[in-house]
Order: C-alpha cells, then sequence, then structure tokens
C-alpha cells in the first residue's frame, strides 16, 4: 500500500489542503500545535472513518471549528490498483453535532460503495487489518510508542496473529466445527425418526388392514341383496295404499254431495216462508192506505160546502185568491214604509234638537272661561303698575346717592374716560415716588461717607488736611438739598393719598350708573308685558261678541224644529189608522187561500194512495208466482237425495279405514328396515375407506423408513469429513504459530542486536504462549513491564520492525510488495541521541525490507537531514488555519 494524495476541507486546524506524498522517507515537522499530528490523524480517518475516534471524541471534535461541513478525500495505490475514498461530514457548529453524510469508495476511478460500513469493510478487507490492527502495525500515534509492548500476552498474540492472517485458520476451524456439530444434531435427529417410525409401522401391521377389508367388502354385497328384495315388498304395499285410498275419497265426496242438496233444500223451503210473510204486510199497508182515502174525501166535501166552490175547478179558485191576497200585501207594504218614514223624520228632528241644544251649552261654558280669563289677566296688570313704581323709587334712591358723590347724570355718560385720567395720574406719581426715594438713598449714602471722613480729618490716599476744602462745602450742600427732596416727597404722598379718595369716588358714582340702567331695563320690560295685557283683553272681548251671536241663531233654529215634529207626530198617527184596518182585510183572505190550498193538497195525495195501492197489489201477484217454483225446486232436490243415499249403501266404511291402517304400518316396517340396512352399508364403507388408508399409510411408511435409513448412512460420513477438516485447521494453525513464534523470535534477536547500542541487554525471547521477556547480560529475566521508557519504546520498534519482516517473508513471491507505509508520531521522545541514530539506521533497514513509504512526525534535526523528503508545517498564528510546504 502507497499513499498518493491527501485533501482536507475544513478538518482540525486545515481549512484546505491538498498534499501529495512520494514513496521513500517523508518527515514532516513544525512548532507545536502546528498540524502535524492532525495530518496523520486525517489519513486515518479517511481510511476507516469514524471508527478511528477515541473514546472521548466525538465526530465533530475532529471538524474545524465553526465549520458546517468537511470532507477527507484519501488515495492510495495497492497492487497496482489506483483506490480512493472520500468522506464527507456534516456538523451542526452550534449543537455541536456532524454526521458521516457520505462514504464513497472508489477503485480506479469507478465507485464500488458510496455508504459508511460498506466503505469500512471494503477498505479492512483490502488491507487485510482493521483500525485497530492498523494502529498496531502501520500507525504509531503521538504517545503511544509502548502499546505493543505494554500489551498482555493474550492481547499480543491476537494482534500478531491478526497480522499475519492466522486469525482466518481459527476462523475455518470454528466453521468446521459448528458445521460437525450441527450434523450430529442431524444425525441424532434422523436416528429418533427412526425408531418411531420403526414403532409406527409395526402397530399398523399388527391391526391387519387388508383383512380387514375383505370381511368388510363380502358384508356389503349381502347388504345390497337384502335391499333390493325389500323394496319389492315396499312397492307392493304401496300400491295396496293407493286402492284403498282411492274408494274412501270417493265415499267422502259422495257425504259432502249430500249435505250440500240439504242444505240447498233447507235454503228454498225458507224463502217460501219469507214470501209469505211479505204477501201479509203488504196486504196490512193496502188496508190502512184506504182509511188515510176516506179521511181526505170528507175533508174536501167540507171544504166545497164551506166556500161553495166546486172541487173540480180548484186550480181557478186558488189563482184568483192568489192574485187578491198580492194586492192586499202590497197595500199594506206601501202604509207601513209611508210610517216608517214619519218614524224617522221624528228622530231626525228630534237628534237636530239636542245638537242645537249641546251646542248652545258649549257657547256658554266657552265665555264663562274666557271672562275668567280677562279676570287674570286684569290681575297680573296691577302687578306690573305695582312693580313698575317700586323700581320708580329705587331710580330716585340712586340719582341722590349719585350728587352726593358731587357728579351729575350727565357726567355719568362718560365716567370711564374720567377713570381713566385719574388713574394716569396715579400712576405718574407713583414713578416721581420711586425717583425721588432713589435720588434720596444716594445721598444719604455720600452724605454719610462724607461725614466719616471729615471726622477722621485727612484723606486716606493723599493725607491732605480735609478742614475747608471741597469736601466740607459739598457736604453742606448736600444736606440743604436732602431736606428739599424730602419735602417733595411728603408733598408727593398727600396728593397720591387724594388721588386715591377719588378714585373711591369714581368708582362707587360707577357703580351707581349700571345700577339706574338695571331699573330703567326692568321698567321697559314691565311697561311691554302690560300693553300686552291690554291686547289679550280686546281680543277676548272679541270673542265673547262672537259666542253671543252664534247662541242666538242656535235658539231660533231649534224653536223652528219644535214646530216641525208637532206636525209629523199629528201625520203618524193618521196612518197608522189605515194600516190596521188594511191588516185584517189582509187576514180574511189569508185564511180563504189557506183552505183553498189544503183542498188541492189533499186532492193530489188521493190520486198518490191510489196509485200505490194499484201497485202493492200487482208485487202480491209476483210473490204468489215464485212461491209456486220453490216448491217446485224443492221436489227436484228431494229425488237427487233419494239418489245419492243409494249410492252411499253400496260402501263399507269401516272396513276400507281398517285395511288402510294395515297397509300403512307394513309400508312403514319395510322403510325402517332399508333404513337401518343403508345406515349399516355407510359404516361399512367408511371402515373399508379406514382399512384402505392404513395399507396405503403403511407402504408410505415403509417407503420413509428406507430414505430415513439412507439418510443417516449419508449424516454418518458428512460428520466425520467435518471432524477430520476441524483438527486440521487447529494442526496447521498450531504449525504456523510456532514457526512464525520462532522467525519472529529470530528476527527480533537480530533487530535487537542491531538496533540496542547500550550494553545491559544480552537477548530477547519470544516463547510459544507470546510472552516477551529480556534478558540482562547476566541472565536475569526481566518482563517489559519493569523496562524504562526509552528501552520500552526501543523494543516497540524493534518488535514492530520484526513483525514488517515477517510480513515480506509471508509475501515472498514478488519481496516487499504490498507492505503497508510505516507511519510514526514524535518516535524520538525516548530516545537519547545514539538511539535516535540507531533508528534512523533501523528506518533504513526497513526500506530495504521493502517499506516502501515512512511517513514520521519530528523535530529531530539529523531525522529531518536522513529524509527524502520533509513538509514544514505552519499555523497562521492570525486566521488558525494551518498550511504545509514542502522543502
Ligand atoms: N476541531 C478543531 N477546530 C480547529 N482547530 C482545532 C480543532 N482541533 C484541534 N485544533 C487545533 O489544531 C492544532 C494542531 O494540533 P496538532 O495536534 O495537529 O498539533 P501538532 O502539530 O501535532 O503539535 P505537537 O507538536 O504539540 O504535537 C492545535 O493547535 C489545535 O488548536
Ligand atoms: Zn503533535
Amino acid at each position: 500500500m502507497m499513499l498518493k494524495r491527501l485533501k482536507v476541507e475544513n478538518i482540525r486546524s486545515y481549512k484546505e489542503l491538498d498534499l501529495s506524498f512520494k514513496d521513500g522517507v517523508t518527515v514532516v515537522s513544525g512548532v507545536n500545535g502546528s498540524g502535524k499530528s492532525s495530518l496523520l490523524e486525517a489519513c486515518f480517518t479517511g481510511l476507516f472513518g469514524s471508527k478511528t475516534l477515541d473514546k472521548e471524541f466525538v465526530l465533530s471534535d475532529i471538524i474545524t471549528k465553526g465549520a458546517s461541513k468537511a470532507l477527507i478525500l484519501l488515495e492510495f495505490e495497492q497492487n497496482g490498483h489506483a483506490y480512493s475514498i472520500e468522506q464527507s461530514f456534516r456538523n451542526d457548529p452550534e449543537k455541536g453535532r456532524a454526521s458521516n453524510t457520505k462514504s464513497v469508495f472508489k477503485r480506479d476511478g469507478e465507485i464500488i460503495f458510496d455508504q459508511a460500513s460498506r466503505t469500512y469493510e471494503a477498505v479492512t478487507s483490502l488491507l487485510n487489518m482493521n483500525e485497530e490492527a492498523y494502529r498496531n502495525c502501520v500507525y504509531i500515534r503521538q504517545g503511544e510508542i509502548d502499546v505493543l509492548i505494554n500489551s498482555r500476552p493474550k492481547d499480543r498474540q491476537k494482534m500478531i496473529d491478526d497480522l499475519l492472517q492466522l486469525g482466518k485458520l481459527e476462523e475455518y476451524r470454528e466453521r468446521a466445527s459448528s458445521a460437525r456439530v450441527g450434523v450430529g444434531r442431524h444425525q441424532r435427529d434422523n436416528e429418533r425418526r427412526v425408531k418411531e417410525l420403526n414403532a409406527d409401522i409395526q402397530l399398523l401391521e399388527d391391526s391387519d388392514p387388508s383383512g380387514r377389508l375383505a370381511t368388510l367388502r363380502t358384508r356389503s354385497l349381502q347388504i345390497d341383496e337384502e335391499v333390493s328384495s325389500l323394496n319389492e315388498k315396499r312397492d307392493q304395499a304401496r300400491s295396496l295404499i293407493d286402492e284403498v285410498a282411492k274408494k274412501l275419497s270417493e265415499l267422502s265426496e259422495l257425504s259432502s254431495k249430500k249435505e250440500a242438496v240439504q242444505q240447498q233444500i233447507k235454503e228454498l223451503t225458507d224463502r217460501k216462508s219469507r214470501s209469505f210473510t211479505s204477501i201479509d204486510t203488504l196486504s196490512k199497508d193496502i188496508r190502512s192506505r184506504r182509511e188515510v182515502l176516506e179521511l181526505k174525501k170528507s175533508r174536501v166535501s167540507e171544504i166545497e160546502s164551506k166556500l161553495s166552490v166546486d172541487s173540480k175547478e180548484s186550480d181557478f179558485f186558488v189563482a184568483k185568491m192568489d192574485e187578491e191576497e198580492r194586492s192586499v200585501r202590497d197595500r199594506l207594504a206601501e202604509v207601513k214604509s209611508r210610517k216608517a218614514v214619519a218614524e224617522k223624520d221624528i228622530l231626525n228632528t228630534g237628534q237636530s234638537i239636542k245638537d242645537a241644544e249641546k251646542q248652545v251649552k258649549a257657547l256658554e261654558d266657552g265665555m264663562k272661561d274666557i271672562e275668567s280669563r280677562i279676570e287674570s289677566v286684569h290681575t297680573e296688570t296691577k302687578e306690573h303698575k305695582l312693580k313698575i313704581a317700586e323700581r320708580e323709587n329705587t331710580r330716585k334712591e340712586i340719582v341722590s346717592k349719585v350728587s352726593s358723590l358731587g357728579f351729575s347724570l350727565e357726567k355719568l355718560e362718560n365716567i370711564d374716560d374720567v377713570l381713566d385720567l385719574v388713574n394716569d395720574q396715579q400712576k405718574r406719581f407713583h414713578g416721581l415716588e420711586s425717583e425721588l426715594k432713589v435720588k434720596i438713598s444716594e445721598l444719604k449714602f455720600r452724605l454719610e461717607n462724607s461725614k466719616k471722613l471729615l471726622e477722621a480729618g485727612k484723606c486716606p490716599t493723599c493725607g491732605q488736611e480735609l478742614k475747608g476744602s471741597c469736601v466740607e462745602q459739598s457736604t453742606i450742600e448736600d444736606d440743604e438739598a436732602l431736606v428739599k427732596l424730602e419735602s417733595e416727597l411728603s408733598e408727593l404722598q398727600v396728593k397720591q393719598t387724594e388721588t386715591e379718595a377719588r378714585v373711591e369716588k369714581i368708582k362707587s358714582a360707577r357703580s351707581c350708573k349700571s345700577d339706574i340702567d338695571a331699573v330703567l331695563r326692568d321698567i321697559g320690560s314691565e311697561k311691554e308685558a302690560i300693553e300686552r295685557d291690554e291686547k289679550r283683553v280686546e281680543e277676548y272681548g272679541l270673542r265673547i261678541n262672537d259666542y253671543k251671536s252664534r247662541i242666538h241663531e242656535l235658539l231660533d233654529s231649534k224653536e223652528l224644529l219644535e214646530k216641525a215634529l208637532e206636525g209629523t207626530k199629528a201625520g203618524i198617527q193618521q196612518i197608522k189608522q189605515n194600516e190596521d184596518s188594511v191588516q185584517k182585510e189582509h187576514a180574511v183572505v189569508l185564511e180563504k187561500l189557506g183552505l183553498l190550498r189544503e183542498m188541492q193538497k189533499a186532492l193530489v195525495e188521493s190520486d198518490k194512495i191510489n196509485s200505490e195501492i194499484m201497485q202493492m197489489n200487482d208485487k202480491i201477484k209476483g210473490i204468489q208466482e215464485m212461491v209456486s217454483l220453490f216448491d217446485a225446486q224443492i221436489g227436484e232436490k228431494k229425488e237427487l237425495l233419494a239418489e245419492i243415499d243409494k249410492s252411499i249403501g253400496e260402501f263399507d266404511k269401516k272396513e276400507l279405514e281398517v285395511l288402510s291402517k294395515k297397509y300403512n304400518t307394513a309400508f312403514g316396517n319395510i322403510n325402517s328396515m332399508i333404513d337401518k340396512l343403508k345406515l349399516e352399508k355407510d359404516e361399512v364403507m367408511k371402515k373399508a375407506g379406514m382399512a384402505e388408508n392404513d395399507r396405503k399409510r403403511l407402504s408410505d411408511m415403509k417407503k420413509g423408513l428406507t430414505v430415513l435409513q439412507n439418510k443417516g448412512d449419508f449424516l454418518r460420513a458428512v460428520y466425520s469429513d467435518a471432524e477430520n477438516l476441524e483438527s486440521m485447521y487447529m494442526r496447521i494453525r498450531a504449525q504456523l504459530r510456532s514457526s512464525n513464534i520462532q522467525t519472529l523470535d529470530t528476527l527480533i534477536n537480530e533487530i535487537f542486536t542491531f538496533m540496542y547500542s547500550n550494553n545491559a541487554y544480552s537477548h530477547v525471547t519470544l516463547d510459544a504462549d507470546y510472552n516477551l521477556t529480556v534478558f540482562e547480560k547476566d541472565g536475569t529475566a526481566l518482563e517489559p513491564k519493569l523496562l524504562s521508557g526509552g528501552e520500552r519504546a526501543l523494543f516497540n520498534l524493534v518488535l514492530r520492525c520484526a513483525i514488517y519482516r515477517l510480513l515480506s517473508l509471508g509475501s515472498s513471491t514478488h519481496a516487499g510488495e504490498g507492505l503497508p507505509p510505516l507511519i510514526m508520531d514524535e518516535p524520538t521522545v525516548f530516545l537519547d541521541r545514539g538511539h535516535v541514530h540507531q533508528l534512523i539506521k533501523l528506518v533504513d533497514m526497513m526500506r530495504e525490507i521493502g517499506v516502501a513509504q515512512i511517513l514520521i512526525v519530528s523535530h529531530d534535526e539529523s531525522l529531518i537531514d536522513s529524509a527524502d523528503h520533509v513538509f514544514a508545517v505552519e499555523k497562521d498564528p492570525i486566521t488558525n488555519n494551518s498550511a504545509i510546504f514542502a522543502r
């Protein structure tokens, strides 16, 4: 295997990196924290993905802080093919969560897998090592230089076995063993089944299925014969039963016919007797009608004699009397309508009189109301006049107050101007006063100073005598001026007091003026009210006059109406007398008309009764004819009855019934016997089927037994094959292991001698159990854990180198081809100068045995000097991004 190219984005301190690897020794150098280890780790993660993370790390730790995605692309060569693995990551910097989103495995540019676990498997099988084996052999991580030495022999054995592919042999042995165990299980199974099958066969043979089948078949034939003879008998019984049944049904038919004829005779006799009853009722009806007819006739002749008319001409008289009645009725109606008109007239006139009275009353009430209103207006007017007088008094009082203040009424008109003038004066006085006061205080201050100077006698500044100087003179003048100003001030203050008194007077005069104005306004409005009252009284007087004339008119028309009422009442009396006489006349006519009508009606009814009597007689004749028809029919039916009785006499019913019962019982017995036989036959057939099944099963079982026995033979052969295979794999592994151990032991001692430059130890042994022991010069044995840190690092390098040698021997066909690179992170930390030199030699030796690529992280100058290529790693102090320069 040969690394070709590493390209990363956002891995640890690398934002971007694209690096080509060459064969030979490459040393990676740089200061602490520049990104050297990260480079090797990136290769490791590129190969095995997230499996390379130690326990305390998560995926997001290897992604540059703050980046949301990252990438590692690793290209390498193996056995003449170009491979590449591309691992893509996604990261959530805030949550610190990352995932491996893509893992593409390519061979010669062609995608083989694109899924993480598939890619992982492909890599491990291609390199023949997983990430653990890679760390034990290929890649010595920083601080892990003594891992192989420190581990327990058992783990060491496993590591070395894995590296040398001995694990595969164990795997094969295990497979052979589990195959053997499986076959053994099948064998036991098979034997158990053979045993069981044998027992089953024995059991079935004991039950003799063929013998059973023969007996059952004979019985089946017998049953068939018995059934067919019974069937014949049953047919005979059935024909006898049919015969008897036929005769019995004939007999019952005759009896029902007889019953029907008897019923008919009874019905005919009933109808005959009902006909006689109707004839009786009809005769009775005819008699009663004849009596009514007699009564009607005598009433007609009575009316004839009363009105002396002939009943034959009744229609003519009725018409004449109708005519007369109509004319009397018309007259009566005319009189009545006249009476009604007169009555209505009386009623209306009475109502009109009452209306007039009501109106008169209403007008009178209205007048009273208006009069009382006039009264109240008068009272109001008096009140207004009183108020005017009162206000007049108030005005006079105010006028006298004004003149006492020294103002005339005319002067009051421009009182506001006067007040303005006085106010101005007041302001002026005030200004003068403050001016005077300032002047006085200035003067007083000057005077005080001069007086003090004069008392001291000398000028404090020039020291001149002051007596008799200008100072003395000015002091005297100032004194005089002060007296004058003070008297001016007191004069001014007197004037101010006077002006204030004047202002007071003007203000009270002004308030008097507004009082007078108010009084005059009041008087005016009272006078207006009085005028309004007078107008209202005048209007009320007009209305009263109007009411009076209207009352007069109403009374006049009422008198006229009363006179008319008298006249109408006399007229109505006359009409009533007339009505009475017409009514009497009408009653006489009505009575005559009633009698005539009665007669007419009696005549019509008599005709009707006569025709009814005739119809009834016809009916009686018809009924009598029907009665003779009934008699003839009854005779016929009686003859039929006698015939039927004769036919019935020919049958013996009892005997027929006994026979029927007997035949039916026989039929039932035969049927149940047949059924029983059929059931038996079903049973027999079922048993025969079972026997046949048993026979077939027996032969199947015998066949099965042969198959099982053959299988048993086969399994025995396979079992012994598996056994052989298992022991063979075990043997081979033991042989290989011991030969490996021997070779490794030799190689370790060879390389140790080559590498070790101190003089303490003589040799090293690796025994069959992978125990590693170091011997001192005097033969004392030491376990590796007792060695110093540097010694352990040395031995580890020796052991690894020996393993590479062994691997190189294993693939002896193409010496060295396919050996993995050797990658070391800071291998010199524990080594002294001399051993660093030996390490350089060891590296050379590794190249010689065919390790084509060696990658070392180190600061050691001599290592750097001996390298084929140098990578200088630097980290930008500002951006914290690492970069690599090839040197
Ligand atoms: N996830 C990350 N994001 C950004 N920077 C990181 C991340 N993880 C580690 N680093 C930085 O990467 C730098 C390189 O670390 P690395 O172990 O490669 O240094 P080194 O060159 O091997 O140093 P030494 O000589 O001390 O072993 C460290 O300084 C660290 O701050
Ligand atoms: Zn480091």
